[in-house]
């Protein structure tokens, strides 16, 4: 049991937000956060990539129906694919303070020491860190790609929503 308490949808497509490049860059840049990234595909599809057991990428093409929840303190990216297209469902178990630590200013953290302990180490992961090997994944080109983070009415679930009415709330602060 996750017990989320909070929901919002996003939906990243062309033309539809200021600074929607900054934006998907900041996605496609590797961080962590302090919470789960819990994610249900309404609509469309997108990448996620997370750092297989020998750092290496792994990528998982995700797309309406599916659900993603990655742990606190574990390192990934996400980008769009040809579509350009997506609609997620975003579960929260607290309030959402939108915080992206970029690699490797992540490790810093105790949520990050904790995924380390709990996961990598049993797993032999070499080090405390993969933030610095190397990825066997080409970056993709973010030219016309846009997003639009914004609430969704239509959507009903028995969650409280947050009043996201624009994209204030999805600024996106960072360290790192
Ligand atoms: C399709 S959800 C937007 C991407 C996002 O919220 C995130 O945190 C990517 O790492």
């Amino acid at each position: 049991m996750r017990g989320y308490k909070f929901w919002e949808t996003v939906t990243v497509a062309p033309g539809k937000l200021e600074n929607y490049e900054a934006k998907l860059a900041q996605f496609f840049t590797e961080h962590l956060h302090p919470y789960d990234e819990s994610r249900l595909i309404l609509e469309g599809s997108g990448y996620w990539d997370i750092r297989g057991i020998n750092g290496d990428w792994i990528r998982f093409h995700v797309e309406k129906g599916d659900l993603i929840v990655l742990p606190p303190g574990m390192y990934h990216r996400f980008t769009l694919d040809k579509q350009n297209y997506i609609k997620a469902l975003l579960l929260y178990t607290e309030v959402p303070t939108r915080v992206d630590v970029m690699s490797p200013e992540g490790d810093k953290l105790e949520v990050r020491k904790d995924y380390v302990n709990k996961f990598l180490n049993k797993l032999g992961c070499p080090g405390p860190t993969l933030s610095s090997a190397s990825s066997n994944i080409t970056e993709e080109s973010f030219s016309s790609r846009s997003s639009d983070l914004g609430y969704d009415s239509e959507i009903t679930a028995k969650l409280p929503a947050l009043s996201l009415q624009d994209d204030s709330a999805l600024a996106i602060p960072t360290v790192g």
